[in-house]
């Protein structure tokens, strides 16, 4: 593979924060997905797209060009792309199971107990082929439960089935899948099995999970941003567990429920996130509700911490993670998974305009026009949530970049709620202490 070379520089064609970049005229992006991320990178003004092998100042490639191309690629200083290299360890199912368990056993060595269980949020989760033996120790100790299994290595719903008992995954076993390795040498698929949540939150008697949005734009330090829209996605079919071999019933992903025969976009498998709030507010109260979004607070923060010391940082590196929440009937949020590259091609004219503001508003915080002072808390629909610690807004007047439409009660709560709860969250005291 020859080493590519980007932004050297040629021409007239560059921006910019930087002295080098001084005296510039547009960004040369280079884009490998076709939905609306296009859109919104053709219609960002003087931004200019470059085919093939051009020379880029920014990338939004696919995790595939990444694996293929980063590491023979010489970045000049000011170059982005929208992917950590090792980006996996925190987004492949079972690399972000291994990853968080071994952050909560240090916070029990380093913390104690009460600071381990905040990591309660994902599904007791194994491994296989690999423990294979802990989990049928595990089955064994909870008759009865239903699990989940799922390819570590696949997405949009394929591959994952429900069951109950043991021999139904016979099938699996025999194909060879008790060992890390065929007889022939070639890798075998590996899963997670998960314990499925059998009790989950139902809206109208559907099943429904959360994407939320979270950009990290540098790991040491760690600087995170929460979105405040994203959406609830719902299943078509009523929940029920008499059939869990149903996937239109336990499933939500929107890949699997547009395959289902009387699924319409336009009529609702998806509710924007302030129309959930309004929604669980009404029921439960505010109270309740803010606990909620507190603890999805705390997912978002702890698994980003989980993997903070494993991800190779570099400057030239964000990610838009699309995280999967589910909630259970208590109104507790469950990590399910966490995607490197959440899927931003639209099924509504509502879900075009929300993830056309998302992509706009995140290529406005990683700013390659250099148009911020690096002190804000507020970019469009981003609310700041981690620098290097818990972000308090101490200020009523804060640090606002673009449009303020975003400010009123969206998916966090007015801003004094959110920094109540992120006091509360992430008492400085708990992250002081080496982990
Ligand atoms: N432990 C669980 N308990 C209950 N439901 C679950 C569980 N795990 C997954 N699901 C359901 O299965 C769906 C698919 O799971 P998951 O997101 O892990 O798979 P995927 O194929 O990687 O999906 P994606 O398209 O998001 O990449 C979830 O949206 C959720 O509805």
């Amino acid at each position: 593979m020859s080493k590519h070379k980007t932004s050297a520089y040629k021409g007239s064609c560059n921006y910019g924060r930087s002295e080098e970049r001084e005296g510039r005229s547009c960004v040369r992006y280079k884009c490998g997905l076709f939905n609306t991320i296009q859109d919104v990178l053709r219609q960002r003004p003087n931004w200019v797209e470059v085919k093939d092998d051009g020379e880029w100042d920014f990338n939004w490639c696919d995790v595939g060009w990444l694996r293929e191309n980063f590491d023979h690629t010489f970045m000049e200083e000011h170059v982005r792309i929208n992917h950590f290299r090792n980006h996996y360890e925190l987004t492949r199912k079972n690399l972000m199971v291994k990853n968080l368990k071994r952050y909560q056993k240090t916070l029990e060595r380093d913390i104690g107990r009460m600071e381990s269980s905040k990591c309660d949020f994902f599904p007791c989760t194994f491994a296989l082929p690999s423990e294979y033996h802990l989990f049928v120790e595990e089955f064994n100790r909870s008759p009865g439960s239903i699990w989940i299994m799922k390819p570590v290595a696949k997405s949009q719903g394929k591959g994952i089935f429900l069951f109950k008992k043991l021999k139904d995954i016979m099938d699996w076993r025999k194909n060879g899948r008790g060992t890390e390795e065929q007889k022939d040498g070639a890798q075998v698929e590996s899963y997670v099995v998960q314990c499925y949540i059998e009790k989950p939150y139902l809206i109208n008697g559907r099943k429904f999970d959360l994407r939320v949005y979270v950009l990290v734009t540098s790991y040491l330090p760690l600087k995170a941003w929460l979105y405040r829209d994203g959406f609830a996605r719902f299943s078509s079919t009523r929940f029920s567990l008499s059939s869990i071999d149903d996937k239109y019933m336990h499933l939500t992903n929107v890949s699997v429920q547009k395959t289902a025969p009387d699924y319409d976009p336009e009529k609702g498998c998806k509710w924007q996130m302030q129309q959930l709030r309004r929604y669980l507010t009404a029921k439960h109260g505010r109270e309740m509700v803010e606990t909620l979004f507190k603890e999805m607070d705390n997912i978002f923060v702890r698994s980003l911490l989980s993997v903070q010391k494993i991800i190779i940082n570099d400057k030239h590196c964000f990610e838009l993670y699309g995280y999967d929440i589910l909630l259970d009937q208590n109104l507790k949020p469950w990590l399910i998974e966490v995607n490197a590259s959440p899927s931003h091609t639209a099924s509504s004219q509502e879900d075009y305009e929300m993830k056309y503001r998302l992509l706009q508003d995140t290529l406005n915080v990683v700013d390659m026009e250099g148009r911020l002072t690096g002190k804000e808390k507020r970019v469009g629909g981003y609310d700041l949530m981690w620098n290097d610690g818990p972000v308090y807004k101490e200020d009523v007047n804060l640090q606002t970049f673009g449009s303020s439409r975003f400010t009123a009660n969206t998916h966090l709560g007015c801003v004094n709620d959110r920094e109540k709860q992120l006091r509360q969250l992430l008492r400085p005291s708990l992250f002081q202490k080496k982990m």
